[in-house]
């Protein structure tokens, strides 16, 4: 990742990422749309019901094609996005992978397709849609965190569901600090001041004990074997997956199907963020598919991320400079990051992996392997987390 690097320091505003939101938007999301759309916000309402019952196509059947460019404002292009997302998975998923569509309805196709496009990224549920901007406070005058959040709208199982997606919010909220300081640092570079970096890096140390900690939430109030049997397989997508290998028609859009790959943390803008940051290049597999997740990212999250990782590079600065605080302070980033990812592991094990030995014969067994899946997760993620641990760089050799 990264490329030549460049003597020009990102700035959040050209990104519009804010101080204290950082890659949350300024405003809150919003919950409903003008009344033209309500047949959309009721029905995303409806859909855990209507899954229940296996009437959720039926519903979309009868959904009128609506005027998607009557949307006004950033806010209300992200919140159709959010319910034309649930309910284009609901409809695809609701019996599994044995009762797939062979198209997608017009009615959801053709506005989820063109939201989407205006947005700048593919028409399929991500990261950035399913939690970032799909939350509201509790108590409207209290803070921004988990215990004060909702999920707005969930697909299945609400209560792990809204879990699930609630936590990387609270991560976001910690990582907002970071980005002034990761700009610090790289000015510190520029201007070959150690103490500036020193600062900015010494700092980011409890923003990345925030995040851990956080992401060891994760069980409170998602049951591993909800997600893994109940709601995961709703979330996968179109692309390298048995269950539609031509991808999927998005009818009214075109004749042929498209394959995109359904919603993944790996679509987290915090975590690319920091590996750019810090100067952690991923080894070609796993850095590839982290690369095409940027895709499912928002625009400007993604050319953020890449605009880090062509800003002076803290990595060589620390190596070059014989400042041990210097190095400590490096790899005091380096190895939370580190274990952040080895947290995460864990979590897979009992999320992902035992859970699965568990489920063989279930109806959705061919879905828990699709993507970066099944065997295949545990060497990515490894990979990705020894790659981490592999930056730490050696004690400065003394006199
Ligand atoms: C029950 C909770 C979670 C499960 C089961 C889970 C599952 C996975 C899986 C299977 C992957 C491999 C990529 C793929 O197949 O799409 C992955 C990657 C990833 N996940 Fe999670 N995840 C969970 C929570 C989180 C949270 C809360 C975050 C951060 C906010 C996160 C951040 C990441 C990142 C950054 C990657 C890419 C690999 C890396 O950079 O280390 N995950 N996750």
């Amino acid at each position: 990742m990264g490329g030549m690097e460049s003597r020009t320091i990102p700035r959040l505003s050209d990104f519009h990422l804010s101080e204290d939101r950082g890659f949350l938007s300024a405003e809150d999301p919003l919950e409903f749309l003008p009344p033209y759309f309500s047949p959309w916000i009721d029905l995303a309402r409806d859909t855990p019901k209507l899954l229940e019952t296996k009437q959720l196509r039926e519903r979309v059947h009868k959904l009128p094609l609506l005027d998607h460019t009557r949307l006004r404002g950033q806010q209300e292009w992200y919140l159709a996005r959010v319910v034309l997302s649930m309910i284009g998975h609901a409809y695809v998923w609701q019996e599994g992978e044995a009762g797939v569509p062979d198209f997608l309805p017009r009615s959801v196709a053709v506005p989820w397709y063109r939201v989407s496009e205006h947005l700048g990224v593919p028409p399929i549920i991500s990261h950035h849609c399913a939690s970032m901007v799909n939350w509201k406070k509790k108590d409207p005058n209290g803070p921004l965190e988990l215990d004060n959040l909702q999920l707005l709208f969930c697909i299945t199982c609400p209560r792990d569901f809204a879990w699930f997606f609630l936590i990387p919010i609270q991560i976001e909220m910690h990582f907002t600090p970071a980005l002034p300081l990761l700009v610090q640092a790289q000015e510190g570079v520029l201007e070959g001041n150690s103490k500036l970096t020193k600062d900015a890096l010494t700092a980011m140390t409890p923003v990345l004990n925030k995040m851990k900690l956080t992401l060891g939430r994760m069980k409170e109030q998602c049951d591993p074997e909800v997600f893994y049997n109940q709601f995961r397989y709703f979330l996968s997508g179109w692309k390298d997956n048995p269950a539609l290998p031509h991808g999927l028609i998005y009818e009214g859009v075109s004749d042929k199907p498209f394959q995109f790959s359904g919603g993944s943390a790996a679509q987290v803008a915090t975590v690319q963020c920091l590996d750019e940051f810090l100067g952690i290049r991923h080894d070609d597999r796993p850095g590839a598919f982290l690369m095409r997740m940027r895709d499912y990212m928002l625009p400007d999250h993604r050319n953020f991320i890449a605009a880090v990782g062509k800003g002076p590079s803290v990595r060589n600065f620390v190596s070059n400079s014989d400042d041990q605080e210097l190095r400590t302070a490096y790899n005091t980033c380096v190895s939370l990051l580190r274990d952040f990812r080895s947290l995460h592991i864990r979590i897979i094990a009992s999320y992902v992996i035992i859970p699965s030995k568990r489920a063989k014969g279930h109806k959705v067994e061919g879905l828990a392997n699709v993507g970066t899946g099944g065997t295949g997760i545990m060497s990515f993620l490894k990979s990705v987390r020894d790659t981490t641990a592999a930056a730490l760089l050696p004690d400065v050799s003394g006199p």
